[in-house]
């Protein structure tokens, strides 16, 4: 799939964290009302992200008609939400926490709605702070991708990102 983001050639490689999820288990570690993964959010991507092997992650999203765009198909946007939660799950599996900082999305075909998009994301190394991540989504071909993204994820201390917007009464 065409696309213009070039990671640096001198990542440094990452090994899996000993307590990452084994593959094919649920990557679970985040909260119950995040819209990319919360269950207690009714509109909400609901995504169960899947350790796989490696550094690798895959996940399932039926495209229902909420996340409609241009008539019968996905909005760019939510395709994109889809694509930061799986691929900011996979740091997971190397032990770290991190945010989004850089996220790029290729567009390559229409995703109509009720298809499923499959993604498999895969950490590629690290530079500093910096882990870098790309990610292919398919709707039933996987020679034949649908999109794709790269991205920049920066390792946190969260308790200390989080600590200025925390809302205590949504999240315990
Ligand atoms: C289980 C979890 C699933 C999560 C999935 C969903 C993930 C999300 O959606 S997170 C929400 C969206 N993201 C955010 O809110 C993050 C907002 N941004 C920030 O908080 C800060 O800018 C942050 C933390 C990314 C970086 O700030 P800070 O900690 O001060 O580090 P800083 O020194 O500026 O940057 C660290 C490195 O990242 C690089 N960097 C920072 N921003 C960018 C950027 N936009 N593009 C490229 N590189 C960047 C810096 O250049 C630096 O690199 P180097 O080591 O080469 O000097």
């Amino acid at each position: 799939m065409k696309h213009a983001f070039v990671p640096p050639a001198d990542l440094e490689p990452l090994q899996r964290h000993p307590k990452a999820a084994a593959p094919g288990h649920h990557i679970d570690l985040h909260h119950s009302t995040c819209f990319g993964c919360g269950d207690d959010v009714p509109l909400g991507l609901h995504l169960k992200v899947i350790a796989g092997d490696g550094l690798t992650v895959s996940a399932d999203m039926p495209v229902a008609s909420w996340m409609q765009g241009g008539p019968g198909v996905i909005h760019g946007g939510v395709l994109s939400a889809a694509f930061d939660e799986v691929m900011g799950t996979s740091p997971l599996l190397i032990g770290s926490a991190v945010v989004t900082a850089h996220l790029e999305i290729d567009f390559a075909e229409p995703i109509p709605l009720g298809s499923t998009l499959h993604f498999d994301a895969r950490i590629l190394g690290r530079q500093r702070r910096k882990v870098y991540i790309a990610s292919v989504a398919h709707i039933g071909d996987p020679e034949r991708p649908v999109a794709s993204a790269h991205s920049i994820f920066v390792t946190i201390d969260v308790k200390e990102h989080f600590a200025e917007h925390y809302d205590k009464r949504v999240i315990l």
